[in-house]
């Protein structure tokens, strides 16, 4: 995609590849004459992200949204390409910016069961950011703060006593965005984080997010495969397809007036806008593999549209608005 923005965004995407080498071991390819094997997750993607908005990711699954959330969060190295933050580039950065992008970028996972150290009471799991970015000078400073950042996600400061099996998965969940929260984060990037969750429980956890949004100034990256929430839960979507980016726009564009066929498609799956899209686009078939992605518009064994163009020539990202973009040779009318 094309720049987006007309400021500089707090977070700033260039060019962002990374593949994923699944070669059989050295000795087993020499023997079978084969050739190294890649999952190609991301493949040249470009987005910024303003500060205080919430920017989601979409798409089927494997179409590489975590793999970019992994990235942002620097627990994958990108192959190619540059993540900034505040205009300083990742790859490039001393280690006291590493250190600041470190405690200003959290991330909260999709399942609280998994992402809390079991045999850690919460007093320790919230502590640990405090002690690691220095921010506390005793443990009873620490108890203190622990306890204040458990009453800012809606939980009693006398829970940091208990083990994370004394808790509900949403409960759970508030414990991980305490914790995301210690280090005084301006960017959190939000990996399904209530799809774990029972749907009753999921509604609260998401108006916590948003509530500390306002509270806090925060800046999200959510991903999510659930489109209504994503719908009430963003400003704007990119919507994902075997690790490229093929439509952005703000919510309404982008659920209203999609322009890619991929969107569209995803569009007419959501009961709710049958209303809106009268005619849906027909498009069958399955997500091609990432190991050998279709040359081309990656798109074009499943869409109703392709010509030899798309087979043959990946389209560029087309300015539809100053804030929509899709890249498609040949872009849907707006009815
Ligand atoms: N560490 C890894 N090693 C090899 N392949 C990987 C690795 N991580 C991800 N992949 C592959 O990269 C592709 C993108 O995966 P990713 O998990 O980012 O997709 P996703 O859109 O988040 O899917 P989901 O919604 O199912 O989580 C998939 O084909 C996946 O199998």
């Amino acid at each position: 995609m094309s720049e987006i923005t007309e400021e500089r965004g707090l977070l700033e995407v260039r060019n962002l590849h990374i593949k994923f080498d699944i070669s059989k071991p050295f000795i087993h390819r020499l023997l079978n004459r084969a050739e190294k094997t890649y999952v190609h997750a991301v493949r040249g993607i470009d987005f910024s992200i303003r500060r205080g908005e919430t920017f989601s990711l979409v798409g089927e699954s494997g179409c590489g949204k975590s793999t970019v959330a992994r990235l942002l969060s620097g627990l994958y190295q990108p192959t190619d390409g540059d993540i900034s933050y505040q205009g300083t580039v990742l790859a490039e950065a001393s280690r006291e910016q590493r250190q600041y992008i470190r405690r200003r970028c959290q991330m909260i996972f999709q399942d609280p069961f998994a992402s809390l150290n079991p045999r850690w009471k919460v007093d320790r799991i919230i502590a640990e950011p405090l002690v690691l970015f220095g921010m506390i000078k005793n443990r009873e400073e620490g108890r203190q703060r622990v306890g204040q950042l458990l009453e800012q996600v809606g939980l009693a400061a006398s829970d940091m006593d208990k083990f994370p099996h004394e808790f509900s998965g949403g409960q759970r969940q508030r414990i991980s965005i305490a914790r995301a929260l210690a280090g005084e984060p301006e960017f959190l990037i939000c990996d399904e984080p209530t799809s774990a969750l029972d749907v009753s429980v999921q509604a609260q956890v998401l108006n916590l997010m948003k509530d500390l949004q306002d509270e806090l100034g925060l800046t999200y990256l959510f991903i999510s495969h659930d489109m209504s929430v994503v719908s009430h839960f963003s400003d704007r979507v990119g919507i994902m397809y075997l690790g490229r980016l093929v439509e952005v726009g703000t919510v309404e564009e982008v659920f209203n007036r999609p322009r890619h066929p991929y969107t569209r498609m995803l569009m007419d799956a959501i009961p709710s806008m049958d209303v809106i899209h009268k005619e849906r686009t027909p498009v069958t078939g399955e997500v091609p593999n990432p190991i050998s992605p279709p040359s081309g518009c990656a798109f074009h064994p499943r869409c109703a549209f392709a010509t030899d163009k798309c087979k043959q020539s990946t389209p560029a990202a087309l300015d539809i608005s100053a804030t929509q973009q899709v890249a498609c040779h040949y872009p849907l009318s707006v009815s």
